[in-house]
């Protein structure tokens, strides 16, 4: 007889975001998500296997008949409560040391983005200070973020690189990306970000040159050693920055060594990043507050996903990215934190919340946008962002009072230790409420 590590049993509502395989929702698609509903007479299971893969899911008189003498190491007694994917957090920058409070005040007080950057701060004070701190500095304040990460439900995280612009400190970063990958109890999604900023010294033409003919090739190399795991490129593409050019050697250069593109891109003035990120297939860009109505058709067009980040244009008082009209026009969007020491957020639900506010999306497009989406933005939909047999058993049980459920999650901002019962990590409960 087969055992089982966990069951939830009872559940008033299963919210399995896709039920039929889909890799991503894409346009007005993203409005229509799958939800099995439970009733006042029969409730819902969900059956974890040992690989820590779901393998079963139905009513509990279902799985009881599928299942005859079922035995689990645990069972988590869902009444009333409801559970959806783990989140997926699509762009993060989490390693780094020095905060930036102080710059906080200064754009309070009138300071844009590129003005603080220009007079070195911004990046570049995290950059020193990162450069200055030791592996194991870096990797403890790592580790408590991706706790505070884990608490509010995120089971996938993509984390960047980009506060070294340098080999050894870029290097640095991403090794402390990678223990914390085999070390800790969420997924991992690692992205080479060197083409970050331009690094004081130097111009962006040699930084481009550095990044491809002296990063890439150590990294490939390491790669292929086995020190390292790298799944995306990504650049800052951006005025004053890398332009639009130099951005498509680096993503191409990436490309070409077997990453996934995945960049920032018509954030702070249009450069038609879109169409370039378009033409290489990017499997994702990032920002696109400015992107403009030929971005949009293209992107559709290439099936790459485009990654809104509404912690930015809240905190640096942008026009926010048109995604009514990325959706409309057929786009996949999918939503990250954009944790970094300027945007200081680690949660996917308050993100969806201010998604819906303003970015002006629905809330099932939020939660597609935070899950299935957000796991098609860094390839790995085939076995996130859903609640679909085969899938990791990451997920959320949420513990809401009232009739409506799951979005209770979104409308509720902030305190979500409050709606957030357990969380679930391939079939492991990895953080449970206090009670
Ligand atoms: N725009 C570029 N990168 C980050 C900000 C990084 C920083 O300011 O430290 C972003 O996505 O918002
Ligand atoms: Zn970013």
């Amino acid at each position: 007889m087969d055992t089982y590590p966990l069951l939830i049993h009872s559940a008033r509502q299963i919210v399995q975001v896709v039920a039929n395989g889909e890799r991503a929702l894409r346009g007005r698609d993203m409005s229509t998500i799958a939800v099995m509903e439970g009733s006042d007479t029969e409730y819902l299971s969900l059956l974890v296997n040992r690989k820590g893969l779901i393998e079963d899911i139905g009513t509990d008189t279902e799985i009881k008949m599928r299942h005859p003498d079922l035995k689990v190491d645990r069972r988590i007694d869902a009444s009333g409560q409801c559970i959806i994917p783990g989140l997926v957090d699509a762009h993060t920058h989490p390693v780094w040391a020095g905060d930036r409070v102080h710059e906080f005040a200064m754009k309070l007080a009138g300071a844009t983005y590129m003005e603080v950057h220009k007079a070195g701060g911004g990046i570049h004070f995290t950059v020193d200070h990162t450069r200055r701190a030791s592996e194991e500095e870096l990797y403890c304040s790592f580790k408590k973020r991706l706790s505070t990460m884990i608490k509010t439900g995120t089971t996938l995280v993509e984390c960047k690189s980009g506060y070294g612009l340098d080999m050894n400190t870029e290097i640095k970063m991403l090794k402390v990306i990678e223990r914390a990958r085999t070390d800790f109890h969420i997924d991992i999604s690692s992205t080479y970000c060197g083409a970050h900023a331009v690094p004081k010294g130097k111009t962006s033409a040699e930084a481009t040159e550095d990044v491809i003919n002296a990063q890439l090739p150590k990294i490939k190399e390491m790669m292929n050693d086995g020190e390292l795991m790298v799944d995306n490129i990504d650049v800052f593409c951006e005025q004053g920055v890398f332009d639009t050019e130099q951005s498509r050697r680096i993503l191409q250069a990436g490309k070409e060594m077997g990453l996934l593109i995945n960049f920032h891109g018509d954030e702070l003035h249009p450069t038609r990043s879109a169409e370039m990120g378009a033409e290489l297939s990017a499997t994702a860009i990032s920002h696109l507050e400015e992107i403009s109505d030929d971005g949009i058709a293209a992107m559709v067009k290439s099936d790459s996903v485009g990654v809104v980040l509404p912690t930015t244009a809240y905190i640096l008082r942008l026009n926010p990215p048109p995604v009514r009209k990325m959706i409309d026009g057929g786009m996949a969007v999918a939503l990250g934190s954009d944790f970094n020491p300027n945007a200081y957020c680690m949660s996917m639900p308050l993100v969806m919340h201010l998604a819906c506010v303003i970015l002006k999306m629905s809330m099932p497009e939020a939660l597609a946008a935070a899950t299935i989406n957000s796991a098609a933005a860094l390839g790995k939909a085939d076995m996130h962002g859903s609640i679909e047999r085969g899938k990791y058993a990451n997920l959320i049980v949420i513990n809401a009072t009232r009739q409506v459920l799951w979005e209770h999650l979104i409308y509720q901002m902030g305190c979500h230790d409050e709606v957030i019962h357990y969380v679930i990590h391939h079939g492991s409960v990895v953080h449970e409420r206090s009670s």
